[in-house]
């Protein structure tokens, strides 16, 4: 059983094997360019430690939590001579590679780059740079999950703070107050809440911070008298009350003299005689029975911060006007420091749980003075989001997925201005649910798969380093690399005879071999089978014909939000005003959309948001569409509907949320988007302050729609594409053909419901699409004109045809997932070859439409495909090809291109459609004539 190695260090020449799971041993980087500290969690760690003991398997981290791991840097950029400090879009995190694997599978890594992308628009990856090392980075201050800063000990007096207090705990003094270090505990509910703690605003002398105290020169107390609230370094009298450290409440400096003076703090340079460092933020003290931990009981007295109630500048006002109230601050008694858990004499409890390994934890000298001692050694204790430093504007603290949009917003301008100050520690956090790093088995959205066999050779690397380039760390020739400032590797040694060949997945099923039904069906789901709603369990014709798990889509809403409209319309054919008479849905009811899509649908009842009542389980569910009537009240509804996916999303991180704000066809479009930007401003508020990890880590897509046009058509088409991993493949193919075949647009879509599972990359306008889909529509109205009557012959058992001939009938939606999916039941399969659309052409301008088995399989002689052309007034021409019984191209051709490369196109088409067969792996026909 291959064993994780972890490694941290400066560069990839220089790592050590790293202490994961170890919060007292951070690996630690000194370098011309950054000191810093490293920490490495992992979910279940079962992998490889510095000195072979076996590994600490968990951590209170993930208590709570979906992450399957987490890394935690804490550094700061050096100042150097003659060098500019870094800006915010230099600094970049993300994964290098050594090469691009030969037989990497591209398609995934499409898909799972496009939900990258959603998450952070910033994300950008280059396969082939001048020093060949593949990439996939994002500016650091956008892409980290959580991102915080504090003063460097030598800039302490030049710092500028924010107290904690708010109009609800004036008098708070907690010990955790003298933390510039924005962390949360872990209470004994098993909640993570953030601590107080001193909100740091940036460092005197930075223009954006000297004009932020100018405004804001009323509060601004004056230095404390000298010596006012000295105590001696260590000492066990009772810390200084509030009014003795009023510096340290206001908004102000801090003279390092008041802060290494602190009852709680050693003396500075401590460290030198005793391994102890300075300025120490007290970290709750350890209880030495173990039952219970003072963290936790801090936390829990500390309300949940909510939104808007941090760090206001009102609640410093009230808390400067009872500045000079007598404290009753016994808070000594239950805090220490970090550094006192390391020194000889602390508690042994403490001390077992800050260094549980063997040998203490001796943090470099160096590193100590310029980072100050480290402050995450408590397992209970991890590092929380404060970027009042980037935004200076206290009274709307930001929460994380504002600030990522802040970073991104306008080209990145923000982030090119953002500066990274030398004497400011930055401390972020990257963690993630998708990627379990003891099997390297990854699961974005819809998309998994195993990439354990093509890091056999290279490490999964994450990396923090520049833009600026600098000579190759090994010393080596070659093209200069970017300047690395820490790196952290994950190596699983793969044995060659246990080499496979990874698999793409839906879902959360596994990889089957066709056929093996059973086992494809995600643990847990069978058993969930019986008597549910909708038919959660796996059944034959929920697996496509790899053995995949068909993607599971849920459509919820409150009751006549639109649900059963959508999936007459868009699956039924369903006329838009006769959704008027449809009755009230009392029972949920699954939909085919279509067996070469495999999707599967499920339409609640509606005042359903909570799919516990039926039984039905999100384990096992890709996507969730909400239908939201955009012409009722949405108060109530955002409420539930947070609860939801939060109960979703907790059950499956990679889920993926849809909200279609329905009916809009009657609203102005300024009306439309208002009413939009509320609701996601409300939705996320709500999710916010459930848990802002939440917040930041859902995939929340939003969407207008209406069954009375096409927007309902090009919604679905967006969440369907974002399920289907063959996407991005068959948009390259796209691509391809536009590009030689004087093609401005090209959709591939799914005839009988006009959804489009792919496009071209070229820019898409809402009328061409319209185009298109009435094209469609069109051609299949007239189709169905000429219809023969469908028989009931048996194909041979051995015929999968499905190549057969399209007949691009509107009925087959109602037929398709027999035609394909049951071919395990031939009899009940439409026997669709001997249809024919052949009359057709004539009357449309159409230039073939002949029947045939075009199925190599069939042993039928290929036929052309079945196409409809029509010249338009503009001269272009709006074509459409019949890829199989389910698929068809709709491409807008170039004026004159039908009439000068009429062969070549359609040849061009033909090999399009072989290669989107073989994409799906249903077979490749025989050449076309
Ligand atoms: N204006 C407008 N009305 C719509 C639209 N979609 C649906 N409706 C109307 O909304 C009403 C309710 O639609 P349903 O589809 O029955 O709603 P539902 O969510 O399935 O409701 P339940 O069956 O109670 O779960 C019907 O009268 C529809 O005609 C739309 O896009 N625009």
């Amino acid at each position: 059983m291959p064993r994780l190695e972890v490694c941290v260090g400066p560069n990839r020449f220089e790592t050590e094997l790293a202490w994961v799971n170890y919060t007292s041993r951070p690996t630690e980087i000194d370098t011309p360019l950054f000191a810093g500290r490293v920490l490495v969690l992992i979910r279940d760690f079962a992998g490889v430690t510095p000195d072979g003991s076996p590994p600490k398997r968990d951590v209170p981290y993930f208590e709570g939590r979906s992450r399957k791991f987490s890394i935690l840097i804490e550094g700061r950029f050096k100042a150097r001579e003659g060098v500019k400090p870094y800006t915010g879009d230099e600094v970049q995190f993300g994964s290098d590679f050594d090469y691009l694997p030969d037989s990497f599978p591209m398609a995934p890594f499409n898909a799972g780059m496009k939900i990258a992308k959603w998450i952070d628009p910033a994300t950008h990856y280059e396969f082939q740079p001048p020093h060949g090392r593949p990439y996939i980075m994002s500016p650091y201050a956008a892409c980290m999950n959580t991102f915080a800063a504090y003063p460097a000990p030598d800039a302490l007096s030049r710092a500028i703070v924010l107290s904690h207090h708010d109009a609800q705990h004036p008098h708070h003094d907690g010990p955790e107050e003298g933390s510039f270090v924005p962390t949360e505990a872990i209470n004994d509910k098993h909640k993570w809440i953030e601590r107080p703690h001193w909100s740091f605003l940036g460092l005197k002398g930075d223009p954006r911070v000297d004009d932020f105290l100018a405004s804001h020169s009323s509060l601004v107390l004056p230095p404390p008298a000298s010596g006012a609230s000295l105590q001696p370094a260590n000492t066990t009298s009772a810390r200084p009350g509030l009014s003795q450290r009023s510096s340290s409440l206001a908004l102000g400096t801090l003279p390092q003299s008041s802060i290494a003076a602190r009852s709680d703090s050693p003396p500075p340079f401590a460290a030198e005689s005793g391994g102890v460092g300075f300025w120490g933020a007290p970290i709750p003290k350890q209880d030495d029975s173990g039952t219970s931990t003072p963290a936790s009981s801090a936390a829990e007295d500390t309300p949940k911060k909510k939104k808007g109630s941090r760090f206001s500048l009102a609640s410093l006002r009230h808390a400067l006007d009872t500045s000079s109230s007598s404290s009753t601050d016994d808070a000594h008694d239950h805090i220490t420091t970090a550094d006192q858990l390391l020194a000889p004499g602390a508690s042994a409890g403490g001390r077992d749980r800050a260094q549980s390994v063997g040998s203490a934890y001796k943090p470099n000298v160096e590193v100590l003075k310029q980072l100050g001692p480290w402050r995450f050694a408590d397992e209970s204790v991890d590092a929380a989001e404060d970027t009042n430093f980037v935004f200076l504007d206290p009274d709307h603290p930001r929460s994380v997925a504002q600030r990522r949009k802040h970073f991104c917003r306008d080209d990145g301008r923000h982030c090119k201005e953002f500066v990274y100050d030398p004497d400011v520690i930055y401390a972020a956090s990257f963690f993630a649910p998708f990627c379990d790093l003891n099997t390297l088995d990854i699961k974005m959205g819809p998309v998994g798969i195993n990439v354990a066999e093509y890091f056999t050779k290279m490490p999964i690397r994450y990396t923090l380093r520049s833009t600026r380039l600098a000579p190759r760390p090994d010393g080596s020739e070659g093209p200069p690399e970017e300047e690395v400032f820490a790196t952290i590797s994950f190596k699983l040694p793969q044995p060659s005879s246990s080499a496979h060949t990874p698999q793409p997945s839906y879902g959360t099923a596994r990889m089957t071999a066709p056929g093996s039904i059973g086992d494809a069906a995600p643990s847990g789901s069978q058993g969930r089978a019986s008597g549910q709603a909708g038919g959660a369990a796996v059944h034959g014709d929920e697996v496509d014909r790899k053995g995949r798990r068909k993607p599971r889509v849920l459509l919820m809403g409150p009751r006549s939000g639109g649900k059963s409209s959508i999936r007459k319309v868009v699956f039924e054919g369903m006329a838009p005003s006769d959704t008027l008479f449809i009755e009230r849905t009392n029972k949920s009811s699954t939909d085919d959309i279509n067996s070469f899509l495999s999707m599967r649908m499920f339409d609640l009842p509606g005042g359903q948001l909570d799919p516990e009542q039926l039984n039905l389980s999100f384990e096992d569910t890709d996507a969730v569409i909400f239908v939201l009537d955009a012409q009722s009240t949405l108060h109530d509804m955002i409420r539930k509907l947070s609860v939801t996916m939060h109960k979703a999303y907790t059950a499956n991180p990679g889920i993926q949320f849809e909200i279609f704000l329905h009916k809009v066809d009657g609203m102005s479009e300024d009306y439309r988007l208002d009413t939009l930007q509320n609701l996601r401003d409300r939705l996320t508020e709500e999710l916010f302050d459930m848990s802002p990890e939440l917040e930041s880590n859902m995939n929340v897509f939003y969407h207008l729609t209406s069954v009375f046009d096409t927007s309902i058509y090009e919604a679905l088409s967006k969440v369907i594409q974002k399920l289907i991993p063959e996407q991005a493949s068959l948009e390259r193919l796209l691509d391809m053909l536009c590009s030689q075949s004087s093609m401005d647009k090209a959709f591939l879509f799914e005839t009988s419901s006009k959804i489009y599972i792919a496009t071209d990359s070229a820019p898409l306008d809402n009328q061409t699409y319209v185009i298109c889909a009435d094209f469609l529509d069109l051609v299949g109205d007239f189709t169905q004109l000429y219809e023969a009557p469908p028989t009931t012959v048996a194909p041979p058992s051995n015929d999968l045809s499905l190549s057969r001939t399209n007949t691009l009938q509107r009925n087959s939606r109602s037929t398709a997932a027999d035609s394909v999916s049951t071919s395990s039941a031939p009899g009940s399969r439409r026997e669709s070859s001997t249809a024919h659309a052949g009359p057709a052409a004539g009357e449309a301008g159409l230039n073939g439409g002949t029947a045939g088995g075009v199925g190599g399989k069939s042993g039928k002689r290929p036929a052309r495909l079945p196409s409809s052309k029509v010249r338009l007034g503009t001269g272009a021409t709006i074509a459409q090809w019949g890829i199989n019984d389910h698929l068809s191209l709709v491409a807008l051709l170039r004026p004159q291109a039908q009439d000068q490369h009429a062969a070549l196109i359609d040849y061009n088409v033909a090999t399009f459609r072989q290669a989107v067969l073989a994409v799906f792996d249903v077979g490749v026909s025989a050449p076309l004539e």
